[in-house]
């Protein structure tokens, strides 16, 4: 094997960012030079998105000037709401995720403009619209309708309300308010690389992200939440999810939630924040106290068993749960959250681009004649 191969581009340096960073020797996510979980405490996701987008975090009237900004562009076309109409119910919200971002392309008025001004705006336009495809592809696929904003709501707030149909406590808005920043930038994810790699051909951000939409919805990556949750269902009790973890191993399968590329055989920052919630949440709720203790059990069992450790998706998920987000949502509303940190990048490939064009090692014949 070449030395120049790594499967899966194992700690390859492929792109230069000063956009985030995974420090696992000090366990910190620098995000523009901040620790994302010491942010995540102090402000909310309208100021990440000033951070990710803007380059530094908004003061009080850009932070009114981000919100306004994604009030005014918060009109979903009424045709995407009759693409995905057209789709089989059946469809996985993730796949309808998928088609709407790809349509949206079309609504663009100014899509061959790919200034860093137009791809703001584009940018934004997405951040309004995305949630409101998330919580929509739910309803259309149990023969609803879209719940459209309110506006009274913030737009956190909004993006629960729009899923539930119920007006969200402050305690929920705090908690979703946290998922949507934990999830909102991580480095060179896969769906990421996918968003870069196609926009280095100078395509535009919907392909991106439509692009990066497929990447997440893998069981490998973003769709790990919801396998996580469809475990806990499953298995009901503390014992039931210890049984179902041992006896996996023992089928030499992966438990979804644990692992990662980068963190290997640490806890992910964002998974101790999401434990800390649902230790919150489990204070004055005994379901939430039953997924706790679950996979605290869960935890220590891989700790022991693998020496492996949680990953976001493992604890974020029994909060989305206690949120009230229907288990197909889940990676659907980790897009919503990601969609600041992919328009980022894809904004800070096209400042400074070059072609992705890789080799490969060749181990197929040759001298073949037809
Ligand atoms: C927000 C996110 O997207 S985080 C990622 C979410 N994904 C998951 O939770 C899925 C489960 N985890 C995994 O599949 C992996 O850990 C990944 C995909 C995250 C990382 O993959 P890689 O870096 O390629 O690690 P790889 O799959 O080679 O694992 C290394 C070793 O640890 C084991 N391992 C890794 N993760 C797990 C797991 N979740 N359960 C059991 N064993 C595991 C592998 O079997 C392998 O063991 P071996 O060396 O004895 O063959
Ligand atoms: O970094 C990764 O490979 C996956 C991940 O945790 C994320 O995208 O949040």
């Amino acid at each position: 094997m070449s030395e120049a191969y790594r499967p899966g581009l194992e700690n390859v340096i492929a792109c230069e960012t000063e956009i985030s960073f995974l420090d696992v020797d000090h366990e910190e996510i620098v995000l523009r030079g901040y620790d994302l979980i010491d942010l995540a405490k102090k402000v909310s996701y309208i100021d990440i998105i000033g951070l990710l987008i803007d380059k530094r975090l908004p003061n009080d009237e850009e932070r009114r000037e981000i919100e306004r900004a994604l009030k005014s562009h918060g009109q979903v076309p009424l045709n995407i709401w009759a693409i995905l109409k057209q789709l089989p119910p059946t469809t996985h919200p993730m796949d309808m995720l998928r088609t709407g971002v790809s349509a949206l392309s079309g609504f663009d008025p100014n899509l061959d403009d790919p200034s860093p001004a137009a791809n703001r705006e584009r940018a934004l336009r997405l951040l309004a619209q995305v949630p409101q495809i998330v919580a929509a592809s739910h309803h259309i696929a149990h023969g609803g309708d879209p719940i459209p904003p309110k506006e009274e709501l913030s737009f956190v707030a909004n993006g629960l309300y729009m899923i539930t149909g119920r007006e969200p406590s402050s305690d929920e808005v705090k908690y979703f308010d946290q998922v949507l920043m934990v999830y909102c930038e991580h480095e060179l994810p896969n769906s990421t690389f996918a968003a870069r790699v196609i926009t280095s051909t100078l395509s535009d951000m919907y392909g991106a992200l439509t692009g990066a939409v497929a990447s997440l919805k893998g069981p490998l990556h973003g769709g790990a939440n919801e396998a996580v949750m469809e475990m806990l269902l499953e298995a009901e009790t503390v014992e039931g999810f210890e049984r179902l973890i041992r006896e996996k191993l023992a089928h030499k399968e992966k438990i979804m939630g644990f692992g990662h590329r980068v963190y290997m055989r640490k806890m992910d920052p964002r998974a101790q924040m999401m434990k800390e919630a649902l230790q919150q949440m489990a204070g004055s709720n005994p379901e939430a106290k039953k997924w706790l203790d679950m996979c605290v059990a869960g935890e220590t069992i891989m700790r022991e068993e693998k020496g492996l450790y949680p990953n976001l998706d493992y604890y974020a998920a029994p909060v989305m749960y206690m949120l009230g987000i229907p288990v197909p949502l889940f990676t659907p509303v980790f897009f919503a959250a990601r969609v600041v940190g992919l328009s980022a990048h894809v904004m800070e490939q096209l400042a400074n681009n070059r072609i992705f064009r890789p080799r490969v090692l060749y181990n197929g014949p040759r001298g073949l004649k037809a």
